[in-house]
């Protein structure tokens, strides 16, 4: 026999030995645990007994035992005594079980006194919401989910609770998002008819959709997705190596659009030039781009160069330029589409291709204007915003939110269908989209999540496609491979071989200044010669198209 055998042999004894003295030696343990009770009890009330009585009671202490002696069995009958009741106190006290307290039924006290100074009123005489109250009073219908984390609540309030007013539901919601956890976006749904509040937790959109080529119809644009209440329609998505159906939101362009212009609003690096990207990729298989990069990071080179990218233009005399041809170009289509009309001739081909002017920051472009006592440039949008419709052309203006005030009344009444990306506060929101938005954000806002809002229609929570700039080499290299796949080359992908060698600098962007026909291959200097030329003073050079790929 080994000595590994012979040693768990030997514990196994040891172990079986062990439990059976226990079991042995539990009556004595019980009756010892008893009577060290007694003699506490007895140390205890002999402290508690006054001085001057301690002589008697021991003289009837003695007496006792003394009579207890001469009894037949006396001292016997007394001994089994004492053991007994020495047993009976060694009982090992059960321990009381504590009562559980219900996660949830915490919670939703917690949430209750939260709301009750909001919702009291001091002179309710059968108050709903009070400190001594209870939930269950008020509280309906709540849900939770397996992690114990409220998903659905319904609550009533007091009539006199000022339901109208955006700042009274505000401090509401935000009690409510404070209790449930801020990690999760809630919808409000305001009950004012039955003085009723209705909270549900939103469910996270998906944020792993990145840019590809989407299945809508001409004219149609993807500005990103939603949930399901959010749409009315899926469409089928690559996310995650596999074809899903996803909501989308559809931004619809063109004459028979009733929103024909886009105004996006992002609090800094929320991604709304990711989104001005996405649209772009978009249009340009069907159109025809002009791009203004306000700001001047070469955001957009990477369209620098493509087919159908009229200009890239980052400076300020560049982009004066470029609006001031957009704007000729869009009454020229409209007299080529007007007289086509009368003789009931097809529209030529050059009146009717869509054209896009995507504006990223424009009003940078406006501030150097007005410091240099140059026109704005946004006074240029006037003809595209105003007849852009008919004639085809569609403005996309994307700015910072808290340049807002700096965006001309033209813009902001022309662009009805909205966009506001990131965490910008929710009176910056209703502000920027018209209309208060029932949705409390996430504490900690995804890139590219945000609202959007068609016409009059009720905002909906959106995610913008993961559109990165490809020469970002911080971005996922899926990501910037998804892109590249969309945009449009000359000839073939062999131009990443050719171009290294010598990157060629592109002359100031051709821009026809006054130009009867486009055509993006014909250079026209613009303000050459004109007196009134802007000059470039904003230093930003021309875009450098770097084939990064
Ligand atoms: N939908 C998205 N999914 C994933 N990443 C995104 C998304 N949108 C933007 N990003 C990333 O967030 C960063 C900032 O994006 P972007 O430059 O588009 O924001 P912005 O609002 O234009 O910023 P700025 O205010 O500096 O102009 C980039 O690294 C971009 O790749």
């Amino acid at each position: 026999m080994s000595l590994t055998r012979h040693l768990g042999k030997g514990r196994d004894l040891a172990r079986t030995a062990g439990d059976h003295a226990a079991d042995m030696f539990a009556p004595l343990a019980l009756i010892g645990r008893g009577l060290r009770h007694h003699a506490d009890w007895a140390k205890a009330r002999w402290a508690a007994t006054p001085k001057d009585r301690r002589g008697p009671t021991l003289f009837l202490l003695a007496a006792a035992a003394v009579g207890i002696f001469l009894l037949p069995h006396g001292p016997l009958f007394t001994v089994a005594a004492l053991m007994a009741s020495a047993a009976w106190a060694g009982r090992r006290p059960k321990t009381p079980s504590a009562p559980v307290p219900d996660a949830g039924d915490l919670k939703l006290t917690a949430l209750y006194t939260a709301l009750t100074p909001y919702l009291a009123g001091p002179d309710d005489l059968s108050p709903l919401y009070s400190l001594d109250g209870q939930y269950k009073n008020a509280f309906a219908d709540w849900q939770f989910d397996g992690e114990g984390r409220l998903t659905a609540l319904e609550i009533a309030y007091p009539a006199y609770f000022t339901d109208t007013e955006p700042a009274a539901r505000a401090r509401i919601e935000q009690v409510v998002q404070g209790k449930a956890g801020r990690a999760r976006e809630y919808r409000f749904d305001w009950d004012e008819e039955s003085n009723r509040l209705r909270i549900t937790a939103l469910a996270p959109l998906t944020a792993d959709i990145a840019a590809q080529p989407f299945v809508t119809s001409p004219g149609e644009i993807v500005l990103g997705f939603t949930d399901t209440a959010g749409s009315r329609r899926t469409i089928p998505v690559r996310q995650a190596g596999v074809t899903v159906q996803q909501p989308p939101v559809v931004w619809r362009t063109g004459p028979r659009s009733a929103e024909p212009h886009l105004l996006v609003l992002g609090a800094p690096g929320s991604g709304t030039s990711s989104l001005l990207r996405s649209i772009a990729l978009q249009a340009l298989p069907t159109g025809d781009l002009v791009v203004i990069d306000g700001a001047g990071t070469g955001e957009h080179a990477c369209l620098v160069n493509r087919p159908g990218v009229h200009t890239v233009e980052t400076s300020l005399r560049g982009a004066h330029a470029a609006i001031e041809w957009v704007a000729k170009e869009t009454e020229r289509r409209l007299i080529v589409l007007n007289a086509a009309r009368h003789t009931g001739a097809t529209p030529p081909e050059d009146a009717t291709r869509p054209l896009w002017l995507l504006l990223d920051h424009p009003t940078e472009l406006s501030e150097l204007a007005h410091a240099e006592g140059h026109p704005d440039p946004q006074d240029l949008l006037e003809i595209p915003l105003r007849h852009g419709r008919a004639a085809r052309v569609t403005v996309v203006f994307a700015e910072d939110i808290e340049a807002r005030e700096r965006i001309s009344p033209t813009v902001r009444a022309t662009t009805r269908a909205k966009v506001v990306l990131g965490s910008a506060g929710q009176e910056a929101v209703a502000a920027a989209l018209g209309t208060a938005v029932d949705i409390a954000p996430a504490a900690l806002t995804p890139l590219g999540r945000g609202y959007a809002r068609i016409g009059a229609a009720a905002p909906v929570r959106l995610q913008v496609p993961a559109t990165p700039d490809p020469l970002d080499e911080e971005a996922p290299a899926h990501l910037r491979e998804a892109v590249i796949a969309l945009l449009p080359h000359r000839d073939t992908r062999t131009e990443a071989a050719a171009a290294p060698a010598a990157p060629p600098i592109p002359p100031v962007p051709p821009v026809p200044a006054a130009a009867p026909t486009v055509g993006p291959a014909e250079p026209v200097e613009v303000g050459a010669g004109d007196p009134g030329a802007i000059e470039p003073t904003k230093d930003a050079p021309a875009v450098r198209p770097r084939p990064a790929w």
